[in-house]
């Protein structure tokens, strides 16, 4: 049976279960625990075999009722002994695999933050979600129990079936006939069982990622009363689900009850091949209920094995998918713990030369020849028309990307020598987009900052004049953000978003300015802001507002991917060139 478990998986599984089971290390002992029971349950099952056979022989077709008392008492005890350690068996192997798992989710968990942007903008959150929640499920309900059953399973077939050829080997001969049909049956249903399921899983993965993409988007589409379109679409999704996983069932049960059916041929041909040789007195009546008992117990190893080997291709395609986000590569290696996170640097410089950069391989140059250089205390605004290229200057900084060409340096240093972390204690970014958490505002913006006070939050806030609307807030700082920030306006989130960038102490801050409008009474607010963060730190800032623009010492002008213009504002204005027209452009919109 070892020959057929090796021809049943791949050699690439035994890699991928090899990896696997280095989780279990850590608790050897209940893997132990559980492994040493097998040869219990296997003796225990030797030993009732053999009782049956003397207390059929020896007790019941005699007559001795004495010796046969004695002997169904030892029955008992046999299978208390066998049912005792099989319940240790399973219980010290789940436990050891449960444990496992949770050290393997947490250990992707902490992968996945640390998997580059780039990743998140190919591969659909839900799907991700779904390798983490769904696949991790399906390894722990059934991988543990299945590569360890079929272990179990297979010491305790070989013992009986050793046991039975002692006592009579041509029978056990005429009981191995159908073994050969069974492997042809179990190895051409597996490819099969294994395609479907993947195909089972990968189009689960695409419904829930559709699912969790209809509902971040819900309001959208209520707004535009596209319920029916999404509707439409999720059922396709789950209709395809719903088709691979009924052929993975169709072919589930064809193994199951092909196997079914091959064994009844061996209960029969056994039970005609016994009489036989009872007719013939070389046999006992004793020995064929052994043989017939233990058909039942020989085949339900044999139709668990199907079982678990359907099991273990299930587990091993949502191996599969886990392994792909082992395989993923991180930003850059960090540990999560705080203990030994990085000081910031002592910001003295930035500068870029003749960078250019593209989002792929094939993909154009978004940024060409840009070089300009930013010192402490100064102030940059990059302005330009959309796609310009703006943001990406901002994201390869923050070292958001990488693989750009040319020289970004801070203090003389090589940006992608610099350790991330190191970079992302260096730079505090204001994002447009800025993401809120279901917590507290205090939370939101302390976030990421370890050990960060109540004052420190409450300073920034009042710094960058979020504070007078918290204090208005029902609760004020421990008032709770819902739904990415819903229950708060714009202009509200903008403020929260650049206390979350002060409460730092990064001395480069990174200013991706909104351009969303907001109240009279908030761009006051925001504008003030915005003038403290521009008199105490360093700042760079994709501008949308003229007031920011013109309190910049240097304004980078920017169209497709180049600088076209650089210079402040009274400079740029006299030229009469891009600036002074997208000065215009802004003046209209005002
Ligand atoms: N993740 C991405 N993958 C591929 N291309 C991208 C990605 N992000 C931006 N681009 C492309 O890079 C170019 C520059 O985009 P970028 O976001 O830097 O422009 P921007 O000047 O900041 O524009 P906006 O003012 O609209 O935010 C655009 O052509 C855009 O389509």
């Amino acid at each position: 049976m070892a020959g057929m478990i090796k021809r049943i998986l791949k050699t690439s599984d035994w890699g991928l279960i090899r990896k696997f089971a280095g989780y279990f290390k850590p608790y050897k002992k209940w893997v132990v625990l559980s492994v040493a029971s097998i040869p219990v349950t296997t003796a225990a099952g030797i030993m009732f075999l053999w009782l049956v056979e003397k207390i059929v022989d020896d007790y019941i077709l005699p007559g001795d009722a004495e010796g046969l008392q004695l002997y169904t008492i030892l029955l008992g005890a046999v299978l208390v002994v066998n049912y005792l350690f099989d319940g240790i068996y399973s219980y010290a192997f789940s436990k050891a695999g449960n444990m496992a798992i949770v050290d393997m989710r947490r250990e992707l968990f902490g992968r996945a933050l640390r998997f580059p942007m780039k990743y998140f903008d190919k591969n659909p959150i839900g799907v991700t979600l779904s390798r983490l929640t769904s696949d991790m499920e399906s390894i722990s309900e059934s991988f543990a129990a299945g590569i360890l059953g079929l272990l179990a399973d297979t010491i305790k077939t070989l013992a009986l079936l050793t046991y039975l050829f002692v006592l009579n080997w041509q029978l056990t001969l005429i009981l191995l006939i159908v073994v050969p049909l069974i492997i042809l049956v179990i190895r051409y249903l597996r490819r099969k069982i294994r395609r479907a399921f993947n195909e089972s899983r990968t189009s689960l993965a695409k419904s829930a990622a559709y699912l969790q993409e209809s509902l971040n988007g819900i309001k959208t589409i209520q707004l535009y009363a596209a319920e029916n379109e999404t509707f439409e679409k999720y059922n396709q999704l789950n209709q395809q689900y719903c088709k691979s996983q009924n052929r993975s069932n169709v072919y589930d049960a064809a193994l199951y009850s092909t196997v079914e059916g091959i064994t009844s041929i061996a209960t029969a041909l056994v039970i005609w091949y016994g009489a036989v040789l009872i007719w013939n007195f070389d046999f006992t009546i004793g020995i064929l209920i052994v043989f017939v008992t233990t058909l039942g117990r020989l085949f339900i190893p044999v139709r668990q094995f199907t079982q678990q080997i359907t099991t273990i291709q299930r587990s091993l395609s949502a191996l599969e998918h886990i392994n792909v986000l082992f395989e993923q590569e991180e930003e850059e290696p960090r540990t999560l713990s705080g203990e030994d996170k990085p000081k910031p640097l002592e910001f003295e410089e930035i500068e870029f030369r003749n960078v250019f950069f593209s989002y792929g391989d094939d993909a154009p140059d978004v940024l060409k020849n840009v070089s300009f250089k930013l010192q402490k205390g100064e102030r940059i605004a990059l302005v330009g028309t959309t796609g310009s290229g703006k943001s990406t200057i901002i994201r390869l900084l923050s070292k958001a990307y990488s693989g750009y060409r040319g020289s970004i340096t801070i203090n003389g240093q090589e940006l992608r020598d610099i350790p991330l972390s190191r970079v992302r204690e260096t730079i505090s970014v204001m994002q447009q987009d800025i993401f809120m958490f279901n917590d507290t505002v205090a939370f939101n913006i302390g976030l990421g900052r370890e050990g960060v006070t109540r004052e420190k939050i409450e300073n920034a806030a009042r710094f960058v004049y979020a504070a007078p609307f918290v204090e208005k807030l029902p609760g004020k700082y421990e008032f709770i953000i819902q739904d990415n920030g819903d229950n708060l306006s714009k202009g509200q989130g903008q403020l929260i978003s650049f206390a979350r960038a002060v409460c730092s102490e990064s001395e480069l801050i990174i200013l991706d300015e909104a351009t969303s409008a907001v109240d009279s009474l908030t761009e006051q607010y925001i504008q003030k802001a915005i003038g403290n963060i521009f008199s105490s730190r360093t700042v760079i800032a994709v501008a949308h507002r003229l007031s920011t623009i013109r309190h910049s010492d240097l304004i980078l002008v920017m169209e497709n991917g180049e600088i076209i213009e650089r210079g402040n504002h009274t400079e740029l204005l006299a030229k009469s060139g891009k600036y002074a027209s997208l000065l215009h452009q802004l003046d209209e919109k005002s």
